[in-house]
């Protein structure tokens, strides 16, 4: 059992309360002048990655304070619980092993007395087996054509971590092979899919870590509908679809032969799947082996979270920085913008790992909590956003933090694209910091008449001091992203430990379905339904109305 502090009745809190009440009015620009080594101070390279995090309102004593914390909740402890599988997610009584996933130091991992690590093995080598049969074309569909096209049925974590990997690394994809996507229930997204696709080419993954999502299931029953068109007998399933799932038993209801099964466990949080065989369609859509180096890059991430001191420990420094925002500033939101085009669902990936995890208000003694936890976690590739949404960020009135993420190297060198995107990148955490005041203003408009000069001046100000967190990447290879990810991961785990919440339940998001199962049947039909309040029922009953 994880100890359960409330952080605001530590002494840190009580030392970062009044540490804030000084620090409110500290110019992030002024601290650069005081300390010509802050850079060198407030930066970390780990691997191919730079971790910038001097451009935020804190000072050294600000982290001493934001470790101390992280000392008097016990991080060390729960870091130690989480990776030596004891059953940390309490509400389910499960233990949170992802990092077993990726574990290739040949030492067991073990949970209830049981070595997990065998079992993950023999599934990896299952799937390798599996990508090298569909690459080399010995695996065939039902009339001997190879198969080109791969399909993934899933959704929320059986789907937003294969879309974000295979999209940011679609330069390794392998040639002669289609990776596509099915979330929705909106039936247009399998319409649209599906009029792409051949069935004898097309290989269907049903990704469900249930195998009961109302969304998924309902999804994988029209894909086969469709395929058994073409196909007629239903023994040819079994060469086009294969399922990744916990739960054999409704796979083998579904018509999928255990064969065709990769199986995971339940102490695999559905949003941090993608290291399990809901990879598949990444392993299949860049190969195998980069596959490998993707799980090698987050186990390099593991080591460092595990072993290196709080003071440079990235997700524990990451997590921290955010909290302070959150919990002292106020700040209710977080952007994370990646300035390469192939991350473009980074951010999506992980408003479900954040809000997902941290979207809680209850602490883990059950009671409600005192003070703000998970922040809205938002954000669209650079330089679009910059276009679109920075206008607030620079001159709005809430508070947003940015994560910046950029590769030095890029996949596309052509022309002068590159330079120039990243001559925003840099620009743009310079500009946030240092803002424009109205002097700097009135020069720039020097040529304008002084009375129009001084209208003009209030709104083409900056007041600066926003902070940002940079991450330079050498260049976005398997290795590196899977680094990456794992320590946004951390940051989460880093965080839920602190606000003492319970980061790998989601009760939250039972509700809709239930309630969703109770209008579904009423929708049958002409009769008009008032089991409702009057805007419920009205707004089925013109449904009903409309679609007669
Ligand atoms: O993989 P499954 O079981 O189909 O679940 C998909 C998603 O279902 C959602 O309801 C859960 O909140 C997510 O965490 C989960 O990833």
């Amino acid at each position: 059992m994880l100890p359960k502090v409330n952080p605001t009745e530590t002494s840190a809190w009580k030392d970062l309360t009044e540490h804030h009440s000084k620090m409110k009015a500290l110019q992030i620009k002024d601290l650069f002048t005081e300390d010509p080594k802050r850079f060198e101070t407030m930066s970390l390279v780990f691997k191919d990655l730079l971790f910038d995090y001097s451009k935020n309102r804190i000072t050294d004593e600000t982290m001493n304070l934001l470790f101390e914390l992280a000392e008097e909740c016990h991080l060390n402890t729960a870091i130690e619980a989480m990776f030596s599988g004891e059953k940390i997610n309490e509400t389910e009584d499960r233990a949170v092993l992802h990092t077993a996933l990726r574990n290739f130091s040949g030492k067991p991992v073990s949970t209830d007395g049981k070595d997990v690590m065998p079992e993950v093995e023999e599934v990896r080598q299952r799937m390798k087996a599996f990508c090298e049969k569909v690459h080399s074309g010995k695996w065939k569909g039902y009339t001997g054509k190879t198969i080109r096209h791969i399909v993934n049925i899933g959704i929320g974590g059986s789907d937003l971590g294969p879309v974000m990997v295979t999209e940011a690394l679609r330069p390794y994809w392998k040639q002669g092979i289609e990776a596509h996507f099915v979330s929705n229930i909106d039936g247009t997204q399998i319409s649209e899919t599906l009029k792409q696709l051949n069935p004898e080419e097309t290989l269907f993954l049903i990704a469900s870590k249930t195998f009961t999502t109302q969304e998924t299931m309902t999804n994988a029953h029209t894909a086969r509908e469709w395929f058994l068109k073409s196909a007629k007998a239903e023994k040819y399933v079994a060469k086009h679809f294969v399922a990744l799932s916990t739960n054999e038993e409704d796979v083998m209801a579904f018509g999928i032969a255990r064969d065709n099964m990769f199986g995971f466990w339940d102490w695999v949080g559905g949003r941090y799947s993608l290291w399990s065989s809901i990879g598949l369609s990444i392993a299949l859509t860049i190969g195998y082996d980069n596959f490998e180096q993707l799980l090698k890059g987050a186990e390099a991430s593991d080591v460092h979270f595990r072993t290196t001191p709080f003071k440079e420990n990235i997700p524990v420094i990451m997590g921290l920085i955010g909290l302070w925002y959150t919990d002292f500033f106020g700040a209710q939101t977080e952007a994370i913008l990646p300035y390469d085009q192939y991350m473009h669902r980074f951010s999506a990936y992980f408003q479900q790992g954040n809000m997902e995890s941290n979207g809680k208000h209850v602490d883990r003694n059950g009671h409600p909590v005192s003070y703000p936890t998970g922040p809205i976690v938002w954000g669209e590739p650079g330089t679009n956003g910059q276009h679109a949404f920075y206008q607030l960020i620079h001159q709005g009135t809430p508070l947003i933090p940015c994560d910046f993420i950029a590769p030095a190297i890029s996949h596309n060198p052509i022309g002068k694209h590159h330079p120039i995107l990243l001559s925003n990148f840099f620009a743009q955490t310079e500009a946030l910091m240092n803002g424009k005041d109205a002097e700097e203003v009135a020069e720039e408009l020097q040529s304008m008449d002084e009375q129009e000069r001084e209208k003009l001046v209030p709104f083409k100000e900056f007041e600066g001091n926003r902070p940002t967190n940079s991450f330079l990447l050498k260049e976005i290879t398997p290795f590196s992203l899977g680094a990456l990810i794992a320590l946004y991961e951390h940051k989460i785990f880093t965080q839920g430990i602190l606000w003492n919440i319970f980061s790998f339940d989601q009760w939250g998001v039972e509700l809709g379905k239930q309630l969703a199962k109770k209008v579904l049947p009423e929708l049958d039909g002409d009769k008009k339904i008032d089991s409702h309040d009057s805007s419920t029922n009205g707004l089925i009953n013109q449904y009903k109305e409309w679609r007669k």
